[in-house]
């Protein structure tokens, strides 16, 4: 038994592998996310990250390995008996039912009376603020409120754990970011665990409690989104969350941010490398550069500095970092 934990959807794989034919999709995946957090599946496509999602949903059964939902093994079950509930990438609200009746939907086929349902699936509308467009059927909606809609269908059954496949990719830029914060507050007032898959690494930073990299079936790291960002393991880590430099020297592998990347004259610093452009980012300017063995490197410069000591295309200077900020990687 896990002791101490207050939020609901404590989440274990123990040794889980997927194999679609000879193909291994998940390998022997182990990940435990406590309960009542924020958790992001991120990687890039193909990694597994869906897989793992399905199988805990359970659309997908896992080739060996158990799936465990508060303390239970829960393989077994059906997904509308696990305690979890999915949101798809689509919003898939049927298009001839109201927003209430979308959202009273899983109860309705669980044979829950016409007035308790509504009366649950209001307070689901109330949640997400939609209550006044409750008669509206989802073609009156905007794109985020039909988003709003599919989220309060997925809680509408109570569930431990809410699953989320690529929730923000159908929206566009603007609404993404603000369903991303929704997503968020919603999360901490259920205080429900949210796995919620995405290739992004901006959407897994700005969500997670926990993040869990994968990479061919496995975690490549995992931790706080700090933790995962600051400090990467591996080269593989520190070019997918991005925001870092990979470079070699000849003691080994390092990554080092790129706004902590200094630049400075020809000669100095532990590497050299030649300016390629420069370009403004509207808070301050970001420098590529080519380094000897044609390397693509970045430093984010400030205004202040860019003014003090003009940089152009084509001019030499070496990359120089505190020591405090080289992390070593591991070699992939
Ligand atoms: N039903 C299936 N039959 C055969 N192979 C599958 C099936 N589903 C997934 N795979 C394979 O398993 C691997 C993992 O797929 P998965 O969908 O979990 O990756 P992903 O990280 O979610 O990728 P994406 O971001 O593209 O959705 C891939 O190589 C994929 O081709």
């Amino acid at each position: 038994m896990h002791v101490g934990q207050t939020g609901r959807g404590a989440i274990e794989f123990v040794k889980v592998t997927k194999r679609f034919g000879g193909a291994v999709a998940v390998d022997a995946l182990d990940l435990k996310i406590p309960a009542g957090t924020y958790c992001c599946l991120l990687g890039p496509s193909g990694c597994g990250k869906t897989t793992s999602l399905r199988m805990l949903a359970g659309h997908e059964r896992q080739s060996s390995g158990d799936i465990l939902l508060n303390n239970s093994e829960i393989s077994g079950l059906p997904p509308a008996r696990r305690g979890t509930a999915m949101m798809f990438q689509s919003y898939a609200l049927f298009p001839h039912l109201t927003c209430l009746d979308n959202v009273a939907f899983s109860l309705r086929m669980r044979g829950v009376l016409k007035a308790e349902r509504h009366a649950k699936a209001r307070e689901m509308l109330r949640l997400v603020e939609l209550e006044a467009l409750a008669d509206r059927l989802p073609a009156q909606l905007s794109g985020g409120q039909q988003q709003r809609v599919a989220l309060a269908r997925a809680l509408v059954t109570n569930p431990a754990a809410l699953l989320l496949d690529e929730p923000l990719s159908a929206l566009d830029p603007f609404l993404r970011g603000r369903v991303r914060a929704e997503l968020k507050r919603f999360q901490r007032e259920l205080g429900i665990t949210f796995v919620h898959v995405t290739h992004s690494q901006d959407e897994a930073l700005a969500l997670a409690d926990l993040v869990v990299l994968m990479k061919d079936g496995r975690i490549e790291q995992q931790g706080t989104p700090f933790e995962v960002f600051d400090a990467p393991r591996t080269a593989f880590a520190a070019r997918f969350m991005g925001g870092h430099n990979v470079i070699r020297l000849p003691e080994g592998l390092i990554a080092v941010r790129t706004d902590r990347t200094r630049l400075l004259p020809p000669g100095a610093g532990a590497v050299p490398a030649t300016i390629r452009d420069v370009e403004y980012t509207g808070t301050g300017y970001a420098v590529t550069l080519i380094g000897p063995g044609r390397e693509e490197w970045t430093a984010l410069v400030d205004e202040a500095a860019l003014r003090a000591r003009p940089l152009e295309s084509g001019q030499a200077v070496g990359l120089g970092w505190d020591r405090e900020d080289l992390r070593p990687l591991a070699e992939d």
